[in-house]
């Protein structure tokens, strides 16, 4: 059991709050808002509470193009959705930051920079270690309390995430709530139990891959986005020049080789496409594995009809999918197709789990909803699902009492 909400009395509480609104941002703006107001509920009823909350999260990764940003937008936004005044400095532990946040009062909140402008954060650290960062020993002593609301990071031991919880009293916010409520349900729901990895997270698919067709949680497990091609260059196809420089490029190369043992053990259990639609001079061409491989500059965007064919055929059969990650290109319309087709297929089966950030971007840039259950986290919830407990969870749990007088 972990503590929530409904144990804290905020009142005049500093509280130190986690949340994951790391979001689609192109050329400093935000492409989608959705993580921004999963976390409405948990401020509006910490601000009306009374608290005093100072905003923690990430955005991007260092090295990540312009989604690695600042939160200023992210700030602005939460501005126009919460009832209280929203601040944002542009510092995270400095002492502006701190002052931004002495400086609240009861029912006000400020935004601190992104974490992970500082190295500490982008570090996976044992909690105890976490502890002794920068940004936990500087900001610990300004907050009274920490919330967790951040399901989405919470697979990552970094100091924001499992730092505080060693010295301040902690609870998990509503949404980190709600998502463990649904979640931790899943062994319970009924085969066959289809898993669907697309998107870019490579690595991440391929654990979550091994780890539930190891315990027998899922009875089929279907690739699709780069995941889709890195499994066809593991099946020794020659997905061409631009996607194999894509993989390479992105440091996916060992994992061609882990997909390939993946397909030793387990081959009879996963798909991969049979089809891709490339892009050749901005138009989109499906090519069949006889015709591979594309020409050097026509990348795999996306997956062909006859892989949707074969797909929708195992989701009919399903009565539990579990999504992550969109099927192509979805950001450009001629590459949408696989995604737009697998959503719909999956809304359709009976317990419908999808999970990640471009993944809901994606539902919502194409429209497609009636999901069983729509998590904010794609690696988060993979990893819960998998049946292994998340170590920013793990660390609520463990975090100091908060004693009747303080
Ligand atoms: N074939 C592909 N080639 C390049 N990028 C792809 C391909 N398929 C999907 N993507 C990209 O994957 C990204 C989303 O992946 P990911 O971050 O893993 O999803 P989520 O946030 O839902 O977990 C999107 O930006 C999408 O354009
Ligand atoms: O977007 C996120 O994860 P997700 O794409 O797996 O849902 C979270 O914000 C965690 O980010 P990270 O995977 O860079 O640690």
């Amino acid at each position: 059991m972990i503590n929530t909400l409904d144990d804290l009395d905020a009142r005049g509480t500093v509280v130190g709050c986690r949340v994951d609104i790391n979001s689609p941002v192109e050329d400093g703006s935000l492409l989608d808002d959705s993580r921004i107001r999963a976390h409405v509920g948990t401020l509006e009823t910490l601000l009306e509470a009374d608290a005093r909350v100072a905003v923690l999260a990430h955005q991007g990764r260092p090295g990540g193009g312009d989604s690695f940003s600042t939160l200023e937008p992210h700030a602005r936004r939460l501005d126009t959705l919460l009832d209280a005044p929203v601040g944002y400095v542009d510092e995270t532990h400095g002492k502006s930051a701190r002052a931004a946040v002495d400086a609240l009062d009861d029912g006000e909140c400020v935004v601190l920079e992104n974490t992970r402008f500082y190295s500490e954060e982008y570090m996976t650290l044992e909690p105890d270690v976490a502890a002794s960062t920068h940004l936990v020993t500087r900001l610990a002593p300004v907050f009274d309390v920490y919330v967790n609301d951040a399901f989405a990071a919470s697979h990552r031991s970094q100091p924001s995430l499992v730092g505080f919880p060693r010295v301040l009293p902690s609870y998990a916010g509503l949404v980190m709530e709600r998502e463990l409520e649904v979640l931790d349900d899943i062994a319970t729901t009924d085969n066959p139990r289809t898993y669907v990895l697309g998107g870019a997270k490579v690595s991440g698919s391929i654990d979550a891959a091994r780890d539930v067709l190891a315990r027998d949680l899922a009875d089929t497990v279907l690739t699709a986005g780069v995941v889709g091609n890195v499994f066809l260059a593991a099946a020794d196809e020659d997905i061409g020049k631009a996607s194999t420089d894509f993989i390479y490029e992105r440091g996916y190369w060992d994992e061609i080789e882990r997909a390939a043992l993946l397909l030793d053990d387990y081959g009879d259990r996963i798909e991969f496409p049979s089809d891709v639609a490339v892009d050749r001079d901005g138009e989109r061409v499906e090519l069949g594995l006889d015709d591979l491989p594309p020409g050097d500059d026509e990348p795999a965007m996306d997956v062909g009809q006859e892989t949707l064919d074969r797909y929708e055929t195992v989701l009919d059969e399903s009565r539990t999918v579990i999504l992550n990650g969109p099927a192509g290109v979805y950001e450009r319309d001629v590459f949408a197709t696989g995604t737009r087709t697998l959503y719909r297929a999956a809304a359709d089966v009976e317990t419908s789990i999808v999970g990640g950030g471009d993944t809901a971007s994606a539902m919502n840039a194409l429209g497609i909803d009636g999901f069983t259950h729509v998590s904010t986290g794609g690696g988060a919830a993979l990893t819960l699902l998998t049946g292994d407990s998340l170590v920013a969870v793990d660390a609520i749990a463990d975090a100091p009492k908060r004693s009747a007088g303080d």
